[in-house]
């Protein structure tokens, strides 16, 4: 994916100011900033749920710029958001609904339960029930989300998008709420995920301890303009991320390496509209 030149303004801010980076195939490739920053709608526009001003998206030979979100997600872009939007009913039901964009039979024929149907369905039973599996949820296919620990919830909205058979997830803030043994559970489900699907993922996450053991490259903005991009080494020790994070420089962005629990990062800093207002108001 590549993404070029993005401008996105909410009245008078900027959001996200002439943004670019690419996504390489089969990579984990981490966005992240303080609050604020723009990773959120810069996924937006990613998915297509938020135009931008000015700039492109493409996705191989397909330009994604200004596309509705379902005619993305057909194309191969599935994503997850940060707060989790489920339906009633089992994680067989959730992951269903994710293979609905791939259903030949119409709603018809269906609900009339006609044989050529219930094969096919059958066949997306199947294949969500080898998703569930890959994603630790096997044993829960048929228990109803209900019952569901918040850790296996997340884990549904991320086996409902790699229903949609996806060759790029967007992945929302992934372990946001998760205890420390539930974010390595997940951290080991993306890099199964890269390895067995062999697709490219796009990560938002402050755990920056995370980001770092996972990502491939990591894309960092701030006050919506990006400040580094390069490999996890080269961008913990970049200046400017350093001062957008930790605005003193006196700390350091964490050491992938040591240390069991992977939430343990800086906190996000201060939110970036706020310290845009401070700037204007000095
Ligand atoms: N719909 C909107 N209308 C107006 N301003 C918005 C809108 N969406 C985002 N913003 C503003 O755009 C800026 C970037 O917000 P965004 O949510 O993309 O940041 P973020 O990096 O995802 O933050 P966080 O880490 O807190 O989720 C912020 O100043 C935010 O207040």
């Amino acid at each position: 994916m590549r993404v070029e030149d993005v401008t996105v303004r909410f009245a008078g801010l900027t959001a996200l100011d002439g943004v670019g980076f690419t996504v390489e195939p089969g990579s984990i490739h981490a966005l992240i900033g303080p609050n604020g920053a723009g990773k959120s709608t810069c996924f937006n526009v990613l998915s297509g749920v938020c135009r931008p001003a000015s700039g492109s998206v493409h996705f191989g030979d397909h330009e994604l710029t200004r596309l509705r979100p379902h005619r993305i997600a057909a194309l191969g872009v599935a994503r997850t958001f940060q707060n989790i939007v489920m339906t009633a009913g089992t994680v067989a039901d959730n992951l269903m609904l994710g293979r609905h964009v791939l259903t030949r039979a119409g709603f018809a024929a269906t609900a009339l339960r006609l044989p050529s149907a219930v094969r096919e369905q059958r066949v997306h039973r199947e294949r969500a029930r080898e998703i569930a599996e890959l994603v630790g949820l096997g044993r829960l296919f048929d228990t109803p989300v209900a019952l569901l620990s918040y850790g296996d919830r997340k884990r549904v909205e991320m086996a409902r998008a790699l229903c949609l058979e996806p060759r790029l997830l967007l992945l929302d803030e992934p372990v946001a709420g998760m205890n420390s043994a539930e974010r390595q559970r997940t951290a080991e489900t993306v890099r199964a995920v890269r390895e067995e699907l062999g697709l490219s993922v796009l990560i938002v996450e402050h755990d920056m301890g995370l980001v770092m053991r996972l990502a491939d490259a990591v894309t960092v903005l701030d006050f919506g303009r990006r400040i580094a991009d390069g490999a996890p080494d080269e961008v913990r020790h970049d200046p400017a991320v350093l001062r957008a994070y930790l605005g003193t420089g006196k700390e350091e962005v964490p050491d992938p390496d040591p240390g069991p629990d992977p939430g343990s990062g800086p906190a996000p800093g201060p939110d970036s509209q706020e310290r845009q207002e401070e700037e204007h108001s000095a």
